[in-house]
């Protein structure tokens, strides 16, 4: 099997980075109608598997769930999982032939092994979807030509799937039909139900391929949603320790900052999350940003420039080939950090405190977030997407941590999330080494600043306003936000 996007002429590459259009709600009138009484069944029930296959239980559809064999033997979490919910649980050989549609929620590392065992066993005509397109995009996995080949992709953690929808919203979702497997045409009417199933279609369906879905997610997971949250925690916490910062203090200002900024940042974008620190503070953050944006674009763009070459899949692969030896030495590192062992102590920290003690942790979001969205749309990823792959899921990535450190964050999210974030961690650490010698409490772990003396230059205040709120992913953030509340109340 040969890399799919690197077989494609240049002008194909291009065209399928490029597609990408936001959906109106009026698209999706039909409901689930085109997946009703059909026969679903979802190979896997981890993170998506489950929470994508309640909410489309609830939405009316028929969902079972097959399982390996050892699974169901030895009734693993996943058996537990689909029993202890009520669904149907079966081999491949029970439920797969009478499938109408197969939904392939199992790790990315096994889907040439899941899919090739699955395929043959597959009626004719039926359906095979995915929610990650790396098996197609990445492996170059052919699929069987009477096949449909679909994609829906929640632009969140399995967690957030269920959680959103249970509120009576969804989580924004991508969608895309693989141009080589829409044998019957029936590609797009199917994936649209899927998004209504799940609840999508109420946050906002992107209609994209299955190349723009693999490359963005890639960049996304690996640079500001993951690997930075993880470099920024343990750097920002080691400062602290450094400076005598109370360690319980400092654990707590980082487990539960990133969710309490991104917050800011969810509700009204970079600009909110800037705008919620005094003047001077906000000065220096974007200062502070200026200086970590310049440090670190080569870096971020190595990433996209590697994920664009196949470079990051082939190595990745070769690790899953060793039996993922640096996937599982850095998981077991990453539970050593200091920070990681720390318990958050019981001092109360207000809201505004998290943006006054933590103007590092301000600079450091807005820096990932907007050398992310550049890379992305540089290398012909279109804004909406790559808003959804920076700005957007950052919060949502945060939660995690919130709830379990960086342990938590990398079990929620997919293996091959979790790998690129430790790839981005390794370069990203001694990269910031002499930055960091620079920093003090005054910029992480104490407020900014004199409270007494909170006078700022005009000029410079309103020039780096004016630079934050005319960002490009501003602009496209103030827009879909301003559509996925216009869609809230529909539901
Ligand atoms: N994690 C997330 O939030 C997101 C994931 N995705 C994508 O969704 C897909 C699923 O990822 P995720 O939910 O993280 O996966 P998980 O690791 O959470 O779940 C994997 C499931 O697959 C089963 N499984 C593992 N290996 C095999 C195998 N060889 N054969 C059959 N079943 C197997 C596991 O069961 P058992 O081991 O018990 O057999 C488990 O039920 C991936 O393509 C991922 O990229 C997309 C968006 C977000
Ligand atoms: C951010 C990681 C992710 O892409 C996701 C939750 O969207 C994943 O692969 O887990
Ligand atoms: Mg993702
Ligand atoms: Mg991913």
């Amino acid at each position: 099997m040969a890399n799919y996007f690197n077989t494609l002429s240049l002008r194909d590459k291009l065209k399928q980075l490029g597609q990408c259009r936001f959906m109106d709600s009026w698209e999706f009138s039909d409901g689930v109608s085109a997946l009703k009484g059909k026969k679903i069944v979802i190979v896997g029930c981890g993170a998506q598997g489950l929470n994508q296959g309640l909410n489309m239980r609830d939405s009316g559809l028929d969902i079972s769930y097959t399982l390996r064999e050892s699974a169901i033997a030895e009734k693993r979490q996943s058996y537990v999982n689909a029993t202890e919910n009520g669904f149907a649980v079966g081999t491949y050989e029970d439920l797969i032939p009478n499938a109408d549609v197969v939904i392939n929620l199992t790790p990315d590392k096994q889907h040439t092994a899941v899919v090739s065992a699955v395929m043959p066993l597959m009626k004719k005509g039926a359906t095979l979807s995915y929610s990650h397109g790396f098996n197609i995009v990445e492996e170059g996995m052919n699929i069987r030509e009477d096949l449909t080949v679909i994609m829906v992709a929640p632009k969140c953690p399995g967690s957030e799937v269920r959680e959103e929808y249970k509120r009576g919203f969804g989580v924004p979702t991508l969608i895309a039909v693989h141009p080589n497997n829409d044998p019957e045409g029936k590609g797009l009417a199917q994936a649209k139900a899927y998004a209504v199933g799940t609840g999508g279609d109420r946050a906002g369906v992107l209609m994209s391929s299955f190349v723009a879905e693999v490359k963005s997610d890639l960049m996304g997971e690996q640079t500001i949603l993951c690997g930075l949250l993880q470099t920024g925690s343990i750097l920002c916490f080691d400062k602290m320790i450094e400076k005598g910062i109370d360690p319980g203090y400092a654990s707590k200002l980082i487990q539960y900052g990133w969710e309490t900024i991104t917050e800011g940042m969810k509700y009204g974008g970079i600009t909110n999350m800037m705008d919620r620190l005094s003047n001077p503070a906000k000065i220096k953050a974007f200062e502070l940003s200026e200086e970590l944006k310049d440090i670190m674009r080569p870096l971020f763009q190595k990433h996209m420039d590697d994920i664009m070459t196949g470079h990051f899949s082939k190595t990745m692969m070769e690790d899953w080939a060793n039996d993922d030896k640096n996937l599982l030495t850095w998981r077991a590192a990453t539970g050593e950090t200091a920070f990681e062992k720390t318990p958050a102590g019981n001092d109360e920290i207000s809201e505004q405190e998290f943006y006054d003690n933590g103007v590092l942790m301000v600079a450091m979001v807005r820096a990932g977030v907007e050398l992310a969205f550049e890379a992305m749309t540089e290398s012909g990823i279109i804004a909406e997407s790559a808003y959804y792959e920076s700005l957007h899921e950052t919060p949502l990535i945060a939660n995690t941590i919130a709830r379990k450190k960086l342990f938590e964050m990398n079990r929620v999210i997919s293996d091959t999330a979790e790998y690129g974030c430790y790839l981005f961690d390794h370069a990203c650490k001694p990269l910031l080494a002499d930055f960091m010698k620079g920093i003090d409490t005054a910029v992480i772990g104490k407020p900014f600043g004199n409270a007494k003396n909170t006078g700022v230059d005009n000029a410079r205040l309103i020039a780096i306003n004016k630079a934050l709120r005319e960002h490009p992913v501003e602009i496209v953030g103030a827009r879909l936000r301003a559509s996925m509340t216009a869609m809230k109340p529909i539901v």
